[in-house]
């Protein structure tokens, strides 16, 4: 024999309240959501039917009870018993089960959390010329259907619901909360709602043509609506719109970064009832410098309704966003590339992140962001006129190291040290194949000094000799070479290679034997070039040090210059080289101030 489901309510009502809905609060967006489907539902035989609900809190019902007024298009007896008496049958649903777009409603469970806040409900609903119908129903399941008396009928179809507080719940029966509530939730409903005297309702969206007359008076009220709504002045505002969706809306530009990592929540309306005002997963995650104001029509609702559902409307909606922000952006740059520089200083870390797999984006990326350079500000295809390769530093640390010396040289370096930048660089030949990219190798540098006469540098042999001995031990190769600024001592060269055989080095001192073996056998598979100490033989101090006569001396002062070409060039000090500063340091001081030995 087949038997039907018990449902204990009391459950049901817990699981809600514990587990579905955040909050109590959602009482009233649940019963302001019945009242416009109900509106909905009796206009589309009616049309011109009224479209009011009005809400009394206890404070103006006086008998300590809510009540909520619709104008809708009320229950039939025989729906009552169908609808109201069973957890999960919606009226809202087609044959085959599915949500009716034109609805709010889906689940057949909205009216449950009523029970949040209430132990008793009653509805009193008239259909149509239909008699009135009394259904009363309990947290613990119990309920009572009973038609009204000849004179107890509604004089106009519609529905009331009132819900009797539970104790305990009377915070949100007062009437400013219940004020707010309905002006948070249901601001934009297209239907009049008022709580006592006030109307909670304001009009048409103010992105929908219905809010202002030009596209001009609609920008100015988006605008004082983030202000008012969001707490900000946008930097500019975008219209949204992917009818597939039923989405329109508008973007809103942040006046100021954003952290690409914190989530930016965005508004969402579903058919004009506030969702959330932290959906997340609108926009790309790329477009963090934007927040959201949308109305969809199309999109689901999870079943609390504080989210979206993610499907794939809601991706391809995203990607239908991300164009169009996309396309704002194309479009500032050829209209006002000032106003674009202006979005590039607070926001060019989302347009960068961007250019690393957007063709389009990244040309805008090359044209108008001034990257740093070691020849002033300047964006790519500046760069690119004015020295043809693009040559670039892959760390802030090498750009530092060189940038000076290499500008001495005529050698103009950008700094691809920044995020995204070296990525952003090295896109570039893919995107136009005339492109030249360098990535600066350190040691080029010497390529570029020159070289001293033969007489002098044999005269120079003892010094080199000398000062070879003093750096060996640190497997630093000496070099003397005469380039610009003159004022620059010496110069500590590494190469990239050397840089990493350095690395592993270290690593290879600290870890255990098999590892170690390991790397032992990847350091092998290169020649480790040793780096390089340059010392500049245009430079004064330099030179008088190259005609010392105490072998001893010239090791100190190599050792200082060792240690000071480190220093400027932001290598790292291992303790070898500390205790060599250390070392020349004091032998130096020993020597400036003599004493009695
Ligand atoms: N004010 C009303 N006027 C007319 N019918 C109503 C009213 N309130 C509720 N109903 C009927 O009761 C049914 C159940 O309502 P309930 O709020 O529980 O679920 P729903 O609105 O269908 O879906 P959801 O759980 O998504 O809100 C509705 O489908 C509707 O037919």
């Amino acid at each position: 024999m087949d038997r039907t489901f018990q449902v204990d309510l009391r459950g049901i009502v817990d699981l809600l309240s514990h587990h579905l809905y955040a909050s109590p609060r959602v009482y009233l967006r649940e019963l302001l959501q019945n009242a416009a489907d109900a509106i909905t539902a009796r206009r589309v035989a009616e049309p011109t039917a009224p479209a009011v609900t009005w809400i009394e809190p206890p404070a103006l019902t006086s008998d300590g009870t809510l009540r909520i007024h619709d104008t809708g298009i009320g229950l039939t007896e025989a729906q009552v018993h169908e609808l109201l008496a069973t957890i999960g049958r919606s009226s809202k649903r087609d044959e085959l089960g599915f949500a009716r777009h034109e609805f709010l409603g889906q689940f057949g469970i909205g009216l449950l959390s009523c029970f949040l806040v209430a132990d008793e409900i009653r509805v009193v609903t008239r259909h149509a010329d239909q008699p009135t119908v009394l259904w009363t129903g309990h947290t613990d399941g119990r309920y009572r259907v009973e038609l009204a008396g000849p004179d107890a009928g509604r004089d106009e179809p519609g529905t009331t619901v009132t819900l009797v507080p539970r104790p305990g719940a009377e915070q949100w029966f007062t009437v400013p909360t219940v004020t707010e509530l309905a002006r948070h939730f249901g601001s934009l409903l297209p239907i009049t709602v008022r709580v006592g005297e006030v109307e909670t309702t304001g009009g048409p969206p103010p992105w929908s043509a219905a809010a202002g007359t030009s596209p001009a008076a609609r920008r100015e009220g988006l605008i004082r609506y983030a202000r008012e709504t969001l707490g900000f002045t946008p930097f500019d505002v975008i219209p949204l719109s992917v009818p597939e969706a039923g989405l329109t809306g508008a973007a809103f530009v942040l006046p100021n970064p954003a952290n690409p990592a914190a989530r930016v929540g965005h508004r969402v309306y579903l058919k004009r009832m506030l969702l959330t005002e932290g959906a997340e997963g609108l926009l790309p995650e790329w477009a963090f410098f934007a927040r959201c104001v949308v109305d969809a029509g199309e999109l689901r609702p999870t079943a609390s309704r504080e989210a979206l559902y993610e499907d794939s409307l809601l991706e391809s909606t995203r990607e239908a966003l991300g164009d169009q922000l996309r396309g704002w952006l194309v479009q500032l740059a050829d209209a006002d590339p000032h106003r674009l520089g202006e979005f590039l200083q607070i926001h060019h870390l989302g347009v960068k992140a961007l250019a690393l797999h957007d063709d389009e984006m990244l040309r805008l990326v090359e044209q108008w962001w001034p990257m740093e350079t070691n020849a002033g500000r300047m964006t790519l295809a500046e760069f690119r006129q004015r020295h043809g390769v693009i040559r670039y530093a892959a760390t802030t640390d090498e750009f530092r190291q060189l940038a000076a010396v290499a500008a001495a040289q005529d050698l103009a370096v950008v700094n691809g040290g920044y995020t995204y930048d070296t990525e952003i660089i090295e896109r570039l030949p893919g995107l136009d194949r005339t492109a030249l990219i360098e990535r600066l190798e350190p040691t080029d540098l010497t390529t570029r000094f020159d070289t001293l006469d033969p007489g002098v540098e044999l005269a120079l042999r003892p010094f080199l000799l000398a000062a070879q001995r003093a750096l060996d031990r640190l497997g630093c190769e000496v070099a003397l070479r005469a380039y610009d600024p003159v004022s620059l001592p010496a110069l500590y060269l590494v190469s990239r290679t050397a840089a990493w055989h350095d690395e592993l080095e270290s690593t290879r001192q600290r870890a255990d034997d098999l590892w170690a073996g390991v790397l032992d056998a990847i350091a092998s598979s290169g020649p480790p070039e040793r780096p390089q100490l340059v010392l500049n033989h245009r430079n004064p101090l330099v030179r008088r040090i190259t005609t010392l006569g105490d072998p001893e001396l010239v090791g100190l002062a190599v050792e200082a210059l060792y240690g000071q070409a480190l220093l400027l060039g932001y290598h790292p000090i291992r303790p070898a080289d500390a205790a060599l500063l250390n070392n020349s340091f004091l032998g130096l001081l020993g020597r400036a101030v003599p004493g009695p030995e």
